[in-house]
């Protein structure tokens, strides 16, 4: 039998992952593969897991959770060096980065993925020595997300999130950001700044339309500072993935970054905390999944 480890996140999105465990068990056991579970903790570091568990027995990791779950499996994959391919169960709130990998919601669905046994390399980003599976932010956004009451994201899902979004975009506070890149610096006042490996963010569909997760590219986005009209017009337009020609909108690709911020604003990487500025940003490493 192959050996699956199992690492699922009892409070992803509506915590019932962990009322399906045993079923999961079962299918993938019909299907001659021997699964270890392991119960995440918050802000635990996986890396220093996987060593303790001498990973050499097993032939794949699944993550069970959501895009967090999947940033704190994946920082551990990379850290340790790990070849095995990995799984997702995407059992979070938004699941971003499984959507566009085209792992939809539904726990058959994930699992045939993982019993097809089919595998493909994509990009990971890494942000100050930290590793980033779908999108690094900055501005508001992100502090609305850290803010957002977990039980009622629970309970709400992402509505929770646009009600706060549309309530605090007319406030949104602009910072001072160089962006350099291939030896040229962009000097923007910017609303938002992203850096996505995947083309949805936030629950938004098209935030990067021409990103590919196995491109060897991170795509850029920095929404600048605009008025009161520009602001509104570009919000439709990000809805409907037609914002980046929009001369509010600076879109572009790079492999590395540096970015540098005059103010003291939050990042945010995969829907958790960030790093402080400056911010080294590279696309380097390929990750092998069941896909
Ligand atoms: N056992 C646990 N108890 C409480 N929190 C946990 C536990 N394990 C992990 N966490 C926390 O869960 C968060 C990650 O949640 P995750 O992103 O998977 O779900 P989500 O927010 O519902 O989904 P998404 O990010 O896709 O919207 C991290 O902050 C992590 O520290």
């Amino acid at each position: 039998m192959k050996r699956l480890l199992l690492i699922y996140n009892p409070v992803s999105g509506k915590g019932s992952f962990k009322n399906r465990i045993d079923y999961t068990i079962d299918a993938l056991q019909k299907n001659d593969f021997l699964v270890t579970p392991y119960r995440l903790s918050a802000n635990e570091n996986v890396g220093e897991l996987l060593e303790k568990l001498d990973i050499s027995n097993f032939q794949g990791i699944i993550a069970a959770g959501g895009d967090g779950t999947l940033n704190a499996v994946v920082s551990g994959i990379i850290q340790k060096k790990i070849k095995i391919p990995l799984g997702i169960i995407p059992v979070g709130t938004s699941n971003d980065f499984a959507n566009h990998l085209g792992i939809k919601r539904g726990l058959d669905k994930a699992l045939d993925k993982i019993i097809a046994g089919e595998t493909k390399y994509i990009d990971v980003g890494t942000i100050n020595n930290k590793t980033f599976i779908n999108v690094v932010s900055v501005g508001n956004l992100t502090s609305i997300a850290h803010k957002t009451n977990v039980v009622v994201k629970n309970n709400l899902g992402k509505l929770a999130y646009y009600i706060n979004v549309l309530g605090q975009y007319p406030i949104f506070k602009p910072f001072k950001l160089t962006i350099e890149v291939d030896g040229t610096q962009h000097h923007e006042d910017a609303l938002l700044f992203f850096v996505l490996n995947s083309p949805c963010a936030g629950g938004f569909k098209n935030l990067a339309p021409h990103a590919k997760v196995d491109d060897g590219k991170l795509d850029v986005l920095v929404i600048k500072n605009c008025n009161a009209f520009e602001k509104l017009s570009l919000f439709l337009k990000v809805i409907k993935g037609e914002h980046h020609s929009d001369d509010c909108a600076l879109y572009f690709q790079a492999d590395k970054l540096l970015v540098e911020c005059e103010d003291v604003v939050e990042t945010d990487m995969d829907g958790e905390k960030g790093p402080d500025f400056p911010l080294e940003i590279s696309c380097e490493t390929q990750l092998k999944i069941y896909c």
